[in-house]
């Protein structure tokens, strides 16, 4: 009997044993070495890779979600679908939020059991348009921590990775944030998401209005989350702001940003929260303040709201990336 099936029985009688069980599964993960389960996400991303590689080239079928901007493909419910069911054959007691399985309608809830939470296309408008930067993000919790985190960013196939603890690495070379604790000579990096209501977009423009006037050196956008916060831990950029964005785009990158020496925050400068929607990731905390000084959020839904994930009215919508986009019928999604 698992551990979590000990919970849900002896939490109905509140036993005393039910601590005894949580204190077990706390001591063990503590314990655990999670290698073996990384080992086992980085395999099945690289098989995840090969589809995503051959679908990039030909047409798509595009569906949108919550805004014209939020686009999904059967691909990335296939590479879900693909994902999850590898690790249920592996892992049967393993839980799992994935971005699609979501939009389909299933509950985002984290508990302290294992739990891998998956993006399986991070950068979908992208990936429809061609634009060459399209990653799968896997990241596992255990005692809703975050133990290792995978990102590949499939066309360049840099394979980005951490296990907490053990250092960040992409294709198994070290990796290190710059460092740079001085505003003034960052370049940042950030997302426009997929947000057109005016609040958003006036608050989004006046944030980069607001950091270039520092002055900051630029700000960048690469079209996926996970992308984004990968380059803070390889030096390549010196800080990420993002307001919108959901647990799967950025549970991976925040670890392997902290394992390369960085800093990840709230946008408010409280400690990171997966679920509140809003992060700064930084090369020192500095850095990571001063930005947090200098912007504003919007309201988001935390993710982990009941409320949050209704089913977003479809809306008809044409694109010019030489792909069909078409109105999905109303209710859940297959997957
Ligand atoms: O939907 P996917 O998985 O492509 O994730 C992206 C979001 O769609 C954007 O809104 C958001 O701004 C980021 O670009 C994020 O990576
Ligand atoms: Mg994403
Ligand atoms: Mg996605």
């Amino acid at each position: 009997m698992s551990l979590e099936e000990l919970h849900s029985i002896f939490s109905v009688f509140a036993l005393p044993i039910f601590d005894l069980s949580s204190n077990i599964l706390r001591r063990t993960s503590r314990m655990a070495d999670w290698t073996e389960c990384m080992n086992y996400g980085i395999h099945i991303a690289r098989e995840a890779r090969e589809v995503i590689l051959h679908a990039f080239r030909i047409k798509k079928a595009v569906m949108l979600k919550s805004s014209p901007a939020d686009l999904v493909t059967e691909t990335d419910q296939r590479v879900e679908r693909m994902l999850i069911s590898a690790i249920k054959a592996k892992y049967p007691h393993h839980k799992f939020i994935g971005e699609e399985s979501v939009a389909a309608g299933e509950k985002l809830i984290l508990t302290d059991s294992p739990t891998w939470i998956i993006d399986p296309i991070d950068g979908t408008a992208n990936f429809v348009h061609r634009f060459p930067f399209v990653a799968i993000s896997i990241a596992f919790a255990v005692n809703k921590q975050t133990e290792f985190g995978i990102v590949y960013s499939c066309i360049e196939d840099k394979l980005y990775s951490a296990q907490r603890g053990r250092g960040a690495f992409c294709n198994d070379i070290p990796l290190a944030t710059s460092g740079q604790e001085d505003i003034t000579k960052c370049l940042l990096v950030t997302e426009i998401g997929a947000e057109r209501d005016q609040l958003a977009l006036a608050t989004m423009t006046s944030n980069i209005h607001r950091l270039l006037e520092i002055p900051v050196h630029g700000i960048r956008a690469v079209g996926t989350a996970a992308v984004d916060m990968c380059l803070i831990s390889t030096g390549g950029a010196d800080a990420y702001y993002h307001i919108g964005m959901h647990c799967w785009d950025i549970a991976a990158s925040a670890l392997i940003v902290s394992e390369a020496g960085g800093v990840v925050i709230d946008t408010n400068g409280s400690e990171f929260d997966m679920m509140a929607r809003r992060v700064i990731a930084a090369s020192s905390m500095s850095v990571a303040r001063r930005i947090a000084q200098a912007i504003q959020a919007f309201p988001c839904e935390r993710d982990d709201d009941p409320r949050a994930h209704p089913q977003k009215a479809q809306i008809e919508h044409s694109t010019d990336s030489g792909n069909d986009v078409h109105k999905k019928a109303g209710g859940h999604r297959r997957l």
